[in-house]
């Protein structure tokens, strides 16, 4: 029997819900059996982080020449930053059977939308706006007048929320962790029915 292609898993939604955080922490799982995709951005490190291990950062140039070789699954352009989703790695990782992971802002994820429909693609929400507010504030790593800029970002990104497969509200981290966990485990099972009853198929020809 032919090797199922990997499934390609995208997480998004507005800067602050806990998207990094949900992330690190499935990652952190012993369990966890999806490939984390290592974004390239034009932003500077952070305090702590490393490249090729939070992102590969590049300048400016670098950015476009990746994106004028078509390189990129996706890339967008946020709060004057570029950020973008190496292809070839997606591919090849997807080939060899294993999942994706994308932890990727609403821009990006729709354009992946149109170019893998049978991607996963769930949206993390906060409890609240003025949560994540809260949240934002509460992280530290940005001016009030970024953080401001976030928030109206926010509200526009939330609209997009009707565009997703699911919506995972991030109160708990473990919590969204558990709920994500099932999306996918339940995506699984039910692409394997639609493989074995496609095969009998075959067979009953
Ligand atoms: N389109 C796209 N967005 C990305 C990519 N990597 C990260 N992002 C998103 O870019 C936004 C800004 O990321 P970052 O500067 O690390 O800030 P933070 O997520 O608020 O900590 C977040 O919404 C990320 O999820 C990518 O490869 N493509
Ligand atoms: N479920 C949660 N409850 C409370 N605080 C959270 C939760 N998830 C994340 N946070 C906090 O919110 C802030 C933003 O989270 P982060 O993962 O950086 O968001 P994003 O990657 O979506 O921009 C961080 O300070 C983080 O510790």
């Amino acid at each position: 029997m032919h090797k199922q292609r990997g499934l390609l898993i995208v997480l998004s939604g507005p800067s602050g819900v806990g998207k990094g955080t949900v992330r690190k922490e499935l990652f952190q799982q012993p369990d966890t059996n999806y490939e984390y995709s290592i974004s390239m951005t034009t932003r500077s490190p952070r305090t702590g982080e490393q490249d090729g291990i939070d992102y590969f950062f590049k300048s400016r140039q670098e950015f476009e020449k990746l994106i004028e070789e078509g390189k990129l699954l996706e890339y967008a352009e946020y709060v004057g930053n570029y950020y973008g989703t190496p292809l070839d790695y997606v591919n090849q990782t997807l080939d060899a059977g294993r999942d994706v992971f994308l932890e990727i802002e609403v821009v990006g994820a729709a354009q992946v939308r149109e170019k893998v429909p049978d991607g996963l693609f769930i949206f993390l929400a906060p409890p609240s706006l003025s949560e994540l507010q809260t949240r934002l504030v509460g992280r530290g790593t940005e001016e009030a007048d970024v953080i401001a800029d976030r928030v109206l970002k926010a509200r526009e990104e939330l609209e997009m929320m009707n565009l997703y497969d699911y919506v995972v509200e991030n109160d708990e981290v473990s919590k969204a962790c558990d709920r994500i966990n099932a999306i996918v485990t339940a995506e699984h099972c039910r692409r394997e029915r639609v493989e074995k009853r496609y095969l009998l198929m075959l067979e009953g020809e």
